[in-house]
């Protein structure tokens, strides 16, 4: 396992969302954190069926490009009645000729699952792996995973993509209605993002 001993880190994602959340669990480090946005970098095509696959493929062009370790994030839901579905393509159920509509990706998942009769809970789990490369290839992984079930009406303001129909175990609110700081606190990027800091931060 290698340890990150540099004071910069890319952020090889253009989600503001992401950006917002990951910037937020690095604050405590004293790193400079810059996004791909920072350096004019193209989003890289996500061509591998894992998120692990599409994780790598975002964070080593990002390292190479900039000379800079980055850290990606490859996320996404999966529904247990939807047979894992959206899973890695959790962003493209959202893309339109216009750009994304995540309210739209959320009514085709709910559509879905009433066509199926899925009776309730709708079980389902948010999956973020991270990835942090360097320049010279070298590369960790970090998985982090929150089950919990689809609900609907959509609820909630806060957080970003899917957050207003996913409920997690144990709570009663949204992730679109919890306060960002207890998502932050429980949520499958705060899982995975604990780990890394466990086996590369000192
Ligand atoms: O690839 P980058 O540039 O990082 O940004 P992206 O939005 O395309 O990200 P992904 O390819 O990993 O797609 C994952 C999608 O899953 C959704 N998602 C991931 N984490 C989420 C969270 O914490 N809350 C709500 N939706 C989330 C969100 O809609 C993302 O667009
Ligand atoms: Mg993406």
């Amino acid at each position: 396992m290698r340890k990150f001993t540099g004071d910069q880190l890319v952020l090889a994602s253009h989600n503001k969302g992401k950006l917002r959340e990951i910037s937020a669990l690095l604050a405590p480090f004293g790193i400079t954190v810059s996004s791909a946005a920072d350096h004019g970098l193209e989003e890289p095509e996500e061509t591998e069926d894992s998120f692990a696959g599409n994780a790598r493929i975002k964070a080593h062009f990002a390292a190479k490009a900039t000379g800079l370790p980055a850290l990606s994030d490859d996320s996404g839901i999966s529904v247990d009645a939807l047979d894992g579905a959206p899973g890695v393509y959790t962003a493209d159920w959202a893309e339109t000729p216009n750009g994304r509509d995540f309210n739209m990706a959320m009514e085709k998942t709910w559509t879905l699952l009433e066509e199926k009769n899925a009776p309730p809970p709708r079980t389902a789990a948010f999956n973020c792996t991270l990835c942090l490369a360097w320049p010279d290839g070298h590369d960790e992984l970090f998985v982090g995973k929150v089950e919990g079930q689809v609900v609907w009406p959509m609820r909630g303001a806060h957080g970003f993509g899917y957050d207003p129909i996913f409920v997690p175990n144990g709570f009663d609110e949204t992730f679109g209605e919890m306060d960002p700081a207890q998502k932050h606190a429980m949520s499958h990027r705060a899982v995975a993002f604990a780990k890394l800091v466990a086996d590369c931060f000192d």
